[in-house]
């Protein structure tokens, strides 16, 4: 099933899809179930998890009992502004509580030699802790239609593996980067893409419309029981044309 939410302002999105994302959590807790969720970083990642934070108490969410992952991450020095797990430190995670042994981050530049080391070390932790599904993915969305960090036209987005690729020469700074395969992402019961900006309309257009996942990697996931898409008027703006 894939639900559509169009907002008239980017907090209003992001509060939107921070409540939608609470609602999984909060079923999945309540039928007994510890979720693991992957994160995004990118424009919307600050004020979406300030809204998680801010909704959980409301919504019946214990975010300590959350394990919490990347869809992608850059392989830069750990604490680096780059990196897309500082955002949800920052707001969310840090602020919440949340034990060190339930954040689960991609290795950092400065603490493996390589960024194929760091993807492999990422695919062994979800393993380790027996992630063969998120309850949900969050997903930002980049103007050339790539997710995570699965650029069009790079042999990452047909990786079949269920793991974590390396990433190298991304078009978008910083060059080294680590993402989930497409079928980790479709691997979710639930994916949550959030989108804002006029320079988003073009993609998520392309997204809706069927093609190569190669072409733009958006359109290629969806989550095994919803997809849920928040965007505000601007990034909406080419649908249905
Ligand atoms: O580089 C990245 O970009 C995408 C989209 O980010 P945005 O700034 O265009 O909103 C993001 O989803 C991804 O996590 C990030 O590494």
């Amino acid at each position: 099933m894939k639900d559509l939410y169009v907002h008239p302002t980017t907090d209003a999105l992001c509060t939107g899809a921070a409540r939608w994302f609470l609602r999984r959590l909060a079923a999945a807790q309540a039928a007994g179930r510890t979720p693991h969720v992957a994160l995004t970083g990118g424009s919307l990642a600050d004020p979406f998890h300030r809204e998680v934070r801010l909704g959980a108490p409301e919504a019946g969410v214990d975010l300590t009992r959350v394990h919490w992952w990347w869809g992608d991450e850059r392989f830069v020095a750990g604490g680096s502004e780059e990196r897309n797990d500082i955002s949800a430190m920052a707001e969310l995670l840090g602020p919440a509580g949340v034990p060190d042994s339930h954040v689960h981050r991609v290795p950092s530049s400065d603490a493996t030699e390589s960024v194929e080391s760091a993807a492999a070390l990422y695919t062994d932790a979800l393993a380790t802790h027996g992630v063969d599904g998120f309850e949900v993915v969050v997903l930002g969305l980049g103007p050339d239609g790539h997710v995570a960090s699965l650029f069009p036209g790079r042999h990452q987005v047909s990786d079949t593996t269920l793991g974590a690729v390396a990433v190298h020469d991304s078009p978008k700074p910083p060059p080294l980067r680590v993402s989930l395969t497409l079928p980790v992402l479709n691997s979710a019961r639930s994916v949550l893409f959030i989108a804002a900006g006029s320079g988003k309309s073009a993609a998520v257009a392309a997204a809706h419309q069927p093609g190569p996942a190669l072409d733009c990697p958006a359109r290629a996931v969806r989550g095994r029981v919803e997809t849920g898409w928040f965007l505000d008027e601007g990034a909406a703006s080419e649908l249905g044309t």
